[in-house]
């Protein structure tokens, strides 16, 4: 609740429409103790006073009624509609929402027919067709504004249930044996109510408007009683010699309607889990750079195409600050294959992403560091050069295909449009491209899968049409975030050896970020190991799987099990990763380790060693010839 608030009041157009929306109820509750005029007086030798006259701060009326007083209570009896109105409509909307979209099948036809039927007359003829039937008053105002609105209700809720009905979760419960009542009320009512109240929140004001509406033609209210709308039909006749009379009334409904709209729409994006980690704003086009300190000099990476200096990334949710990549240098050459390995959260994917500015901010930052791609920094790179980039001479490739694709697209025509972005060839040149793509990635029958949609692809094949897209441009650096996680042991031998034919072949440098050391085996040349944001040891591939000399390393090692070793006690690295927004000085994984000792505790431990190797640790599983590295 403290959080919603404060997301809440971080908009500052809600919290000016709750402000002004506060006052108003207010003095709405306070009308009846306030001291007031009679608002039914009449007073007729005192008809159309002007404002700030004595007595009366707002003048009178044509029968001579003091308009502050009619006002607040019009105000008062308005808003109390529109609220019970909107409580209405959205309890017996949500309930048949509920209903039809939980038992589907003939309850929802039967149900959403009807809905139809009502929806099908325009709302204000239906209202005033009951308030007809029903006969004037505020009531039955009451009554036919909920019931115009009900269909509203119903269809929204009907349609979240229909997603939620079939989710695991609530499948689960009917495997444990829970009733539909029990479900509705436990499982599907809590993930409907954030949409009953934004439904509600937005459609307050809606309902003051036409309740006022009714009031206005004199189905509504009926004098001498006074709401918003009644006191502009009455001043309806005066509207050009005594405006005042309308001004009060149509300036009270303006300010209500405004508070309610921008306070719901505030509702919305506060009750929204997204919006929760970041400020109340679209992700940026290219995450946000604020790096206090200039970026390191370039140095001799030996003819790398792509390298990172001292990258550190982090994510300012609120007062805390998560340090996810805590100053990474990296650095790969043409052809050349770079894993990335470490546990869950070390931060391989945030580093892989802010290459090309693409973590989100808010609330991402990267605050230090360069990353180079030949020799030029992209990390504050203007918007319009790392979009050129993107996706054409550096590309992703992600681990769910299935979010990366877009859904109601043919394949061959998302290629196409990856080419295009790109390059100025007509259609029909980028669809016999794509058609060669799908056959480099070895999809059979490629020219009639190109007009396949994702959908009607297994993973496999989803994910090779991934890397086709990587390919599309022929970029030089391909960066695949584990691509081949979800897939099968053959399928991700196929993509594996796929990738490696391609960097083979074009020269391409491949940064692999996996948790798989079986598979950085088989494809990289080299290993950085991440852990809590840091490389703690990077090497050649072989010298590393042998001689792993961080023991975080040497750990992670004994922990993958080996077909063909006979049984072997899997070794489990004992406690969990730190928290990055508390990381403790000195090493981080100290507290994890069984040869740390006091002065693993204390000050920075920097990444030392010689050549191609260095290790982040001052008691080594392999003694590495010390020079420092970075
Ligand atoms: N939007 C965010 N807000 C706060 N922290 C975040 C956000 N996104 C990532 N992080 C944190 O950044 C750290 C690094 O995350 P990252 O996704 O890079 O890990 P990873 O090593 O790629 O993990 P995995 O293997 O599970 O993908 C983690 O501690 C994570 O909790």
């Amino acid at each position: 609740m403290t959080q919603f608030l404060a997301l809440l009041l971080r908009n500052r157009l809600a919290a000016a429409g709750g402000i002004v929306l506060l006052v108003v109820v207010v003095l709405a509750v306070l009308t009846p103790v306030l001291p007031l005029a009679n608002p039914d007086a009449t007073d007729t030798a005192n008809r159309f006073q002007p404002a700030l006259s004595r007595a009366h701060l707002l003048g009178t009326d044509h029968l001579g009624r003091d308009l502050l007083s009619r006002l607040l209570w019009g105000t008062r009896l308005s808003l109390a509609v529109g609220f019970a109105a909107a409580i209405f409509a959205a309890t017996l909307g949500a309930a048949i929402g509920i209903i039809a979209g939980y038992f589907g099948g003939r309850t929802d036809n039967l149900i959403m027919r009807g809905v139809d039927m009502l929806m099908a007359f325009p709302y204000i003829l239906l209202a005033l067709a009951i308030v007809a039937a029903l006969g004037p008053g505020l009531g039955n105002a009451l009554i036919a504004v909920a019931a115009v609105n009900i269909p509203f209700f119903a269809r929204n809720i009907r349609g979240v249930t229909v997603g939620l009905a079939h989710k695991e979760f609530v499948d689960a419960a009917r495997l444990s044996g829970l009733g539909h009542g029990r479900i509705i009320l436990t499982e599907i009512l809590p993930n409907v109510v954030p949409v009953i109240v934004i439904a509600m929140s937005t459609t307050i004001g809606w309902m003051i408007l036409e309740t006022a509406g009714l009031s206005f033609l004199g189905l509504g209210s009926q004098p001498p009683q006074a709401d918003l709308g009644s006191m502009l039909g009455e001043a309806r006749s005066a509207l050009i010699t005594n405006p005042l009379t309308s001004i009060v009334p149509g300036a009270m409904i303006l300010v209500i309607v405004m508070g309610i709209n921008l306070l719901g729409d505030g509702v919305r994006d506060a009750l929204d889990p997204r919006l929760r980690s970041g400020a109340l704003t679209r992700p940026m086009p290219a995450t946000r750079v604020d790096r206090p300190t200039p970026p390191p000099a370039e140095t001799e990476e030996g003819g790398a195409v792509l390298a990172l200096s001292d990258l550190q990334t982090q994510f300012h949710v609120k007062k805390r600050v998560y340090k996810a990549v805590g100053g990474a240098s990296l650095a790969v050459r043409p052809g050349e294959c770079l894993g990335i390995i470490g546990e869950s959260g070390s931060g391989k994917s945030v580093t892989a992403l802010s290459v090309m500015g693409l973590v989100a901010s808010p609330p991402g930052v990267i605050t230090a560091g360069a990353a180079r791609y030949d020799g030029q920094d992209l990390i504050g790179a203007r918007y319009e050069t790392l979009r050129r980039l993107r996706g054409d001479r550096i590309a992703y490739i992600f681990q769910d295909p299935l979010a990366t694709l877009h859904p109601l697209y043919k394949v061959g025509d998302q290629l196409v449009e990856a080419i295009r972005c790109h390059r100025t060839v007509s259609k029909a040149e980028a669809w016999q491209r794509a058609i060669d793509l799908l056959k480099q990635v070895r999809i059979p029958n490629a020219e009639s899968r190109a007009s396949s949609f994702p959908h009607e692809m297994s993973g496999g094949m989803r994910q090779r049409v991934g890397i086709a897209m990587a390919m599309a441009n022929d970029p030089d650096v391909i960066i695949a975030d584990e691509p081949t996680t979800a897939l099968d042991v053959t399928v991700q031998a196929q993509i594996l050896s796929l990738l490696n034919d391609l960097r083979r072949e074009r020269g391409l440098a491949i940064v692999f970020i996996t948790h798989d050391f079986g598979v950085v085996g088989q494809l990289c040349d080299r290993i950085a190991v991440m852990y809590a944001g840091r490389i703690v040891e990077q090497g050649p591939t072989e010298a590393i799987l042998t001689t792993p000399a961080h023991p975080y390393t040497r750990r992670l090692i004994a922990c993958v099990p080996e077909l063909g070793e006979g049984r072997r006690k899997l070794e489990a690295i004992p406690g969990l990763p730190p928290a990055v927004d508390r990381l403790d000085p000195g090493c981080a994984f100290a507290p994890r380790c069984e040869k740390a000792r006091a002065a693993c505790l204390t000050g920075e431990i920097a990444l030392a060693g010689s050549g191609q190797r260095a290790v982040r640790c001052l008691f080594p599983e392999t003694e590495i010839p010390s020079e420092q590295s970075a």
